[in-house]
């Protein structure tokens, strides 16, 4: 059986570093955002029992890939309970630019830890997911787990969130940021105030909800002071994008993004993105597409194929 999952990009809508940790990781508040575009991953059974990755343009090593490291990691957790050694070939077809800060290599291993969880039929829950992805990387748990949401801790901490309906421009300049450089550097600050889970409350049943205008007035992102210090042509794109709405850094960066109302808005910036910028427009959503394509995997019955 071919199994194909897509792996959606994030954007941190919000993104407050609280202080650090004896560990060296940051205690963080932010806000992921999934948006309907990303990578594509297809996963096949291996008989021979090996894991292979065919990362297309990807230049990362093989045994650096998240997606190959997920795998195997899967693997090792699964091993004792399955009858034999399951091995899979995964194509990874690469959309998401890297070290952009929307979580293109989390995703990617986020829908590996998903789809051969699927293809291997290890009938480990999510919860059991996520806490494997989290050995590999703070992002992973939000797309494991596939809900636009408020996060806490180190980004692991995750409490679904309803944000009103928005169309993205995400804007690559192709400088790519190290999230370690950034989070090691001494010029970061790192005491803004936590926000309280009760400013994100709304509504008679208490919801967490972040409205446009809510959004608006908490919206920031600590990393990007020192990021646009680091990388002027990230501060050229924000302001270049600034001239037709908000703008601010995704992540630790370097991808810069603004709202629109419509696809049809975001498109029209997009037509008139200077030479040499990438980008890609998309919509936000609640529910990742991941999660999505495998629900409804499971309801054709087309899950219960692949037999490991
Ligand atoms: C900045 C964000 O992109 C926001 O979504 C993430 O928190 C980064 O998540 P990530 O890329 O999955 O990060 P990891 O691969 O776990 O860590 C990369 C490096 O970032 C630093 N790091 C990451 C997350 C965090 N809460 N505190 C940190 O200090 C650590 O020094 C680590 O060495
Ligand atoms: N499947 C993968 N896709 C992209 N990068 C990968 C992958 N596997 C390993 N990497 C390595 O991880 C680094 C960070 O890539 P990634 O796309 O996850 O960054 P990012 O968008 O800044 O993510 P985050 O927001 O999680 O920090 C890359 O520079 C690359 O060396």
């Amino acid at each position: 059986m071919l199994l194909t999952l897509p792996a959606p990009a994030k954007l941190n809508l919000i993104l407050r570093v609280l202080g650090r940790r004896p560990d060296g990781y940051h205690e963080l508040q932010t806000l992921f955002q999934l948006l309907n575009y990303g990578d594509s991953l297809e996963f096949s059974e291996n008989s021979a029992g090996t894991i292979t990755v065919d990362a297309g343009s990807l230049e990362v090593a093989e045994e650096d890939n998240l997606v190959f490291r997920a795998a195997q990691l899967l693997r090792q957790h699964v091993k004792p309970q399955l009858k034999r050694v399951p091995g899979a070939h995964i194509r990874l077809i690469k959309n998401l630019p890297h070290g952009g800060g929307i979580g293109g290599g989390s995703s990617d291993a986020a829908t590996t830890l998903l789809g051969l969880n699927q293809l291997w039929r290890c009938h480990l829950s999510i919860d059991q997911l996520a806490e494997i992805g989290q050995q590999l990387g703070a992002d992973i748990p939000v797309f494991v787990r596939g809900r636009t949401a408020w996060a806490e801790g180190i980004g692991e901490k995750l409490t679904p969130i309803t944000t009103d309906e928005r169309h993205y421009l995400v804007i690559s300049t192709g400088c790519e940021v190290s999230t370690a450089k950034i989070f090691r550097d001494s010029r970061l600050t790192r005491d803004s105030v936590a926000i309280t889970l009760a400013a994100l409350r709304e509504g008679q049943l208490n919801e967490m909800s972040l409205s446009s205008a809510k959004l608006e007035a908490l919206s920031g992102n600590d990393c990007q002071k020192l990021v646009e210090k680091l990388y002027p042509e990230i501060r050229d794109a924000r302001e270049w994008l600034e001239q037709f709405a908000p703008a601010q850094l995704t992540g630790s960066g370097g991808c810069i993004f603004a709202a629109f109302p419509s696809a049809q808005a975001a498109l029209k910036v997009f037509a008139k993105l200077p030479k040499g910028w990438k980008g890609f427009t998309a919509a936000g959503v609640l529910v990742s597409p991941t999660h999505r394509a495998l629900s409804k995997i499971s309801s054709s019955g087309r899950g219960n194929t692949s037999g490991a």
